[in-house]
């Protein structure tokens, strides 16, 4: 596996990829690797003869300083990481001024998505996001791009994006990959303390009550309002919890259309999100 943090070396192999008709996959992260991220490396198999996977924490999808000064980073466990899977070719970890050199001013936004969930929560968020994500799709030539469904509205917008600005990439959505106590992997899980970590298993249990409510055909109101109260409980600060149709939302070309609960909610300074199919 190459370590490559050049723009210019990176743009080089990949000429010489697709000279050699070579299919390159990438994987966009922003490190502190777990199993959910490997998960979407071992989802290219057999869709690609090459794989990327991209470290960079992108500092303009941060709407809160002490967020970005905080999360989680260690690229060199990440590379060993990648290299054990042997499935990796490149790990591109450019720096900030590779990515965002002087006089950078350009901005890629996916309108009607900014005001709610995650949009409405984190200001900018998903222009910083959207912004990052053409560059490295455009950087690495990729032709197969996969994305987790635990970051949705991430993904929906990706996929909007990339059929927008005619990128001739396949945006591949891999499903949310849990803990045992069905936690969703997440980089930020790290900062939770042994306690938080026990009250975080709090969040998909309550998700999961509050679907078999609704699926029970208890009205969303109350459903909503028990899952709140079990999380504020717990100890979580709720920044959203929301049912939303995918269609109605901009969220086009959803990998399984329908209805969908969304959350956000914080322990501490750490902001956990979930979401699962009504
Ligand atoms: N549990 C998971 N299951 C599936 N995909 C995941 C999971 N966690 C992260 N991903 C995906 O990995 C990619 C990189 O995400 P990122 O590096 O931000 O990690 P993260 O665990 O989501 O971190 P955090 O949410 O704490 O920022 C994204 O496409 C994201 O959706
Ligand atoms: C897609 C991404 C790598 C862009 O910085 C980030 O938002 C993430 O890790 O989900
Ligand atoms: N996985 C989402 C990236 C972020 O929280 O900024």
């Amino acid at each position: 596996m190459h370590i490559i943090t050049s723009r210019a070396e990176l743009a080089q192999l990949v000429t010489q990829w697709h000279k050699e008709n070579e299919r390159i996959g990438v994987v966009p992260t922003m490190g502190a690797l777990h199993n959910g991220h490997l998960t979407l490396v071992n989802a290219l198999d057999g869709k690609v003869s090459r794989r990327i996977v991209t470290i960079f924490v992108n500092p303009i999808q941060f709407n809160n300083a002490e967020d970005f000064r905080l999360y989680p980073r260690g690229v060199d466990k990440d590379a060993a990481l990648l290299a054990d899977t042997g499935k990796v070719d490149v790990l591109y970890a450019p720096n900030e001024n590779e990515m965002y050199p002087q006089g950078f001013s350009t901005r890629v936004l996916v309108s009607g998505l900014d005001g709610m969930l995650c949009g409405g929560d984190r200001p900018g968020h998903f222009d910083g996001v959207a912004t990052i994500v053409t560059k490295l799709l455009l950087q690495t030539g990729a032709d197969v791009a996969a994305f987790g469904e635990k970051d949705y509205q991430q993904l929906c917008i990706i996929r909007r994006l990339a059929a927008d600005l005619n990128l001739p990439v396949e945006i591949l959505p891999v499903p949310t990959v849990r803990e045992a106590d069905g936690l969703a992997l997440s980089s930020r899980n790290r900062r939770l303390t042994t306690e938080q970590r026990t009250q975080a298993a709090t969040l998909p249990a309550a998700l999961t009550a509050c679907l078999g409510a609704l699926r029970a055909h208890q009205p969303a109101p109350p459903a909503l309002a028990q899952c709140r109260a079990t999380l504020e409980q717990a100890g979580f600060t709720v920044h959203y919890l929301e049912l939303r149709a995918e269609s109605d939302l901009h969220l086009t070309q959803a990998a399984t259309p329908g209805t969908r609960l969304f959350v956000a909610a914080s322990l501490g300074d750490i902001r956990l999100i979930d979401n699962m199919p009504v």
